[in-house]
């Protein structure tokens, strides 16, 4: 299959079992899964679901015990953590719930870190950073650290982030779990914002109302897809969002 019509991301067969302390969690039993260019998915369902570790296995933060990913068409079977960790770089945007941003950095500096791993000269790196937190209306905020700043402001930190090397995919894991109604408005208007503009987004979510905003929404119930269903009202017609937007504080 060739890069430009294989699907930006692929799942086949995906298994996962959590041993910890107590029974094994059985959070992924058998996924197949692909996400065309310029979706925007949600994964929705109740708490334990297993939606997140999903996530994670399609991120590459953890490994399946069975079960193959292509990220535009390349098997990523072979991969190990330095190639994943460089592969995420280069295609795979992620935002959590809690944001995870390096506390002791600047808002500036955590923006441009993917940017300078990934080998961008600093000049441009710096160029991009400042277009984001423009377009994200943080400017002024550069030289804060993310302790400064309120849970909406960090997490439009944490999406100029994921997006500073331009990632065919974002992974967003409860963007708006930690966040008051304004925040998650903000977050969900610019997540459509960026999906308008081609971006492609896997958005996990336990909020049917979030997940309207997609325009596929996949149902996850006991670590299998239960449900797989186009929506009218995406926000490519104009109308899923509205159901957001329309949270009061
Ligand atoms: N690291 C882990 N060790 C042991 N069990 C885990 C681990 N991570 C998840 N689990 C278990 O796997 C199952 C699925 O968890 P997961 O977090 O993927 O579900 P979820 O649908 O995202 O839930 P939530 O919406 O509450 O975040 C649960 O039973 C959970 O307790």
């Amino acid at each position: 299959m060739s890069e430009s019509t294989a699907p930006v991301l692929r799942a086949e067969g995906l298994v996962k079992t959590h041993y910890g302390e107590g029974a094994p969690a059985h959070a992924v039993r058998g996924v197949d899964l692909s996400v065309a260019r310029g979706e925007f998915v949600a994964i929705t369902g109740p708490s334990g679901a297993g939606k997140s570790t999903l996530l994670h296995l399609l991120g590459g933060l953890q490994r399946p015990d069975k079960g193959s990913i292509w990220l535009d068409g390349e098997c990523t079977d072979g991969y190990d953590e330095a190639r994943w960790a460089v592969e995420r770089r280069r295609r795979i945007g992620i935002v959590f719930q809690f944001f995870n941003l390096v506390s002791d950095l600047s808002v500036a500096d955590n923006v441009e870190l993917p940017a300078l791993l990934a080998g961008v000269p600093p000049k441009q790196a710096r160029a991009e950073r400042e277009a984001l937190l423009e377009e994200l209306g943080l400017t002024g905020k550069e030289r804060s650290v993310p302790g400064e700043l309120s849970g909406g402001e960090q997490q439009r930190v944490a999406l100029a982030r994921a997006l500073v090397n331009h990632p065919p995919l974002l992974l967003a894991d409860e963007p708006a779990g930690s966040l008051d109604s304004r925040g998650t408005r903000e977050v969900m208007r610019l997540l459509s914002r960026f999906h308008q503009r081609g971006q492609t987004i896997v958005l996990v979510t336990h909020d049917a109302r979030l997940a309207s905003a997609a325009d596929r929404v996949i149902s996850f119930f006991d670590g299998r897809i239960v449900d797989d269903a186009a929506l009218d009202g995406g926000p490519s017609s104009g109308k899923g969002i509205s159901g957001v937007l329309e949270l009061k504080d």
